[in-house]
């Protein structure tokens, strides 16, 4: 077994989503394409302005790790500026992990800065990943680890080479440390997304979450059963289920006479329409699955089916 995947420690199936965010050049691809190799995926040649892409996974025998692009937060400058901003900062408190790779040769600068504000919105374990080692010398890395630990509580900091790959197996120890028991999520081999899913999901999810207030958990789930063109027409019909954990919470995402869902729907039906640029009818249903999070057969199927639109 290739030793920067020597996992026999353990026993359970470990697996989550990992944010990789960082200023420009700081060598995020270097990093993904030396730990991922050949597996890497290119997820989608469709042109796309607004994505959580998903960058690479690497699936060992018993983690799967998922990383994936948070592009709001390297270019707040994006043109889809505020949306861009929240569904990044949304990605961030979702992901079960967020690598922050800074330049070892480069000292803080306002592009951190930028990212620590935002990091400090979210409960989300952080790892300061030290980049470019290779290029300073020991002595000088660490006051500047001293610099950024003083400015966030990162859990876990490492230094590496992503270019002459030291260390890299220490990162990917901690890193699946750090992931949550979880099933493997896409076959080894063939990874498909379509990154609009996510997307759609949140743009449904902050619906329930903001109408119905305090009465509904942020367990909420939002899965896509599909999306697709109507036939004869440039109409795209999406499908989506609403998952709540008790009957309580079902009663009332629906409503009184479906009042609450139907103005859940008609919200997210017009930022949807927004979104994918085109008229869009919009099926929403609500399901009760207990304990939906610990169940692994079902989280597989949550949000990972793969119609084809
Ligand atoms: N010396 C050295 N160079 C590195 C290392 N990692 C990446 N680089 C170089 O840094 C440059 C930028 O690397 P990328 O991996 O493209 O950086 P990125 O963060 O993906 O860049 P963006 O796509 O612009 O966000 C390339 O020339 C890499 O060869 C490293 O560990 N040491």
């Amino acid at each position: 077994m290739n030793k920067l995947f020597d996992d026999t420690q353990s026993t359970d199936h470990k697996s989550g989503f990992i944010s990789i965010i960082g200023r420009p050049n700081v060598g995020k691809s270097t990093f993904l394409n030396r730990v991922i190799g050949q597996k890497i995926a290119i997820m989608s040649d469709k042109p796309q302005t607004t994505r959580n892409k998903i960058q690479g996974v690497l699936t060992l025998d018993d983690a799967q790790m998922i990383f994936i692009d948070t592009p709001g937060i390297h270019k707040p400058k994006h043109k889809l500026g505020d949306f861009m901003m929240k569904v990044a900062t949304n990605t961030l408190k979702e992901v079960d992990l967020i690598l922050f790779m800074i330049n070892a040769q480069e000292g803080l600068g306002r592009g951190d800065e930028f990212i620590i504000e935002k990091l400090q919105t979210v409960q989300t374990p952080v790892f300061l990943v030290v980049n470019k080692i290779d290029q300073v010398h020991p002595d000088e890395l660490l006051p500047l680890i001293e610099t950024y630990r003083n400015l966030y509580p990162f859990a876990v900091i490492v230094p590496i080479s992503a270019l002459e790959g030291n260390n890299l197996e220490t990162l990917l120890g901690q890193i699946k440390e750090h992931l949550p028991e979880g099933p493997q999520f896409y076959p080894a081999d063939q990874v498909t997304d379509h990154p609009e899913r996510f997307i759609i999901s949140e743009l449904i999810r902050e619906k329930v979450l903001h109408l119905t207030r305090e009465e509904i958990p942020h367990s909420v789930a939002v899965v896509i059963d599909s999306i697709k063109k109507m036939e004869n027409s440039e109409t795209i019909n999406v499908m989506a289920t609403i998952i709540v954990e008790r009957d309580s919470q079902k009663g009332i995402v629906i409503g009184k006479q479906g009042k609450m869902l139907k103005e859940v729907g008609k919200r997210a039906r017009l930022d949807i329409e927004n979104l994918l640029g085109s008229k869009v009818f919009l099926e929403l249903w609500v399901k009760v699955q207990k304990d939906w999070r610990n169940k692994m057969s079902q989280l597989r199927d949550y949000g990972f089916n793969e119609d084809e639109y």
